[in-house]
């Protein structure tokens, strides 16, 4: 690894690319302050922490999106439609339409709410004997947050296990997922918040919208898609999403 190499530009947005802006910050950092760590390993081990941490959790919680799409075909209908009226049938989707589809912003909070990235958050630890709640924690405890039984706590959520993405242009349209409403929090919450939930938001928001209006699509058989999950850091689902799909964009819109 060439840990001198120039910090590069990018030029379309003016800003250093991550790796060099990675790069030139540890190398600036003395040796102690790396904890025993070489630059290197902090380098990698960071871009390990990123990867680890964006893949699974938008590849998963695209599936899940689109599985309980498949399965409550009037709520497709519904944003296909959101997307007829801002973007039309002659050009993509783009970033600038985002803004526009708060029925699809709906889908994407319902779909966290329901299947969680990750069900129980990272575990933490507490790095002094503290008192949360009136409960004792002393130094060294682990915590970890049960996520998924947060969201489908029937105390806060009305049919807590049916998809309905109007709640959140109704009943709960104040509730976001930044993890400022504690009823919501699939990106955690607090100084550990997943520092990627921006990023997250607008690719997942970005992805689906592009896929839903690009094409249509059905389930091989008449029976529901099987939604049973599986258990583990990330929330996969236990089977294969298998889908048939079809273009309904005009040709050259491809
Ligand atoms: C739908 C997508 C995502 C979900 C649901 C999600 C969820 C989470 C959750 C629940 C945590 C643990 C928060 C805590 O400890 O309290 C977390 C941590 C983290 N996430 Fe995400 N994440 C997503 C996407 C991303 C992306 C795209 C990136 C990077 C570009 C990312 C980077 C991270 C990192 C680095 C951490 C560790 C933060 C820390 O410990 O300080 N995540 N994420």
């Amino acid at each position: 690894m060439n840990s001198a190499s120039p910090l590069q530009v990018d030029e379309s947005r003016d800003q250093p690319v991550f790796m060099a802006a990675l790069l030139s910050r540890v190398k600036d950092e003395v040796e102690e302050e790396l904890y025993g760590f070489t630059t290197d390993e902090i380098v990698k081990a960071t871009c390990l922490a990123i990867f680890a941490a964006a893949t699974d959790t938008t590849t998963v919680t695209l599936t899940w999106a689109l599985a309980l799409l498949v399965n409550n075909p009037l709520v497709l209908r519904k944003a296909q439609q959101e997307l007829e009226n801002h973007v039309g049938r002659d050009r993509k989707v783009e970033q600038s339409d985002m803004s526009n589809l708060v029925y699809l912003q709906a889908i994407i909070k319902e779909t966290m709410r329901l299947y969680p990235a990750g069900p129980l958050s990272l575990p933490h630890e507490s790095t002094e004997d503290c008192i949360v709640g009136g409960y004792t924690v002393p130094k060294g405890t682990r915590l970890l947050v049960n996520i998924w039984k947060i969201h489908h706590d029937p105390q806060i959520w009305t049919d807590p296990f049916e998809f309905q993405p109007e709640r959140f242009l109704t009943s709960q349209k104040e509730i976001d997922v930044k993890g400022r409403h504690f009823e919501l929090i699939p990106f955690g919450s607090g100084r550990r918040i997943c520092l990627g939930s921006s990023f997250a938001l607008e690719i997942v928001q970005f992805i689906l919208a592009s896929i839903i209006h690009g094409f249509d699509f059905q389930k091989q058989s008449t029976k529901p898609i099987d939604m049973t999950e599986s258990p583990g850091l990330v929330n996969h689902r236990a089977g294969p999403l298998e889908l048939l799909v079809a273009p309904r964009l005009l040709p050259h819109v491809y």
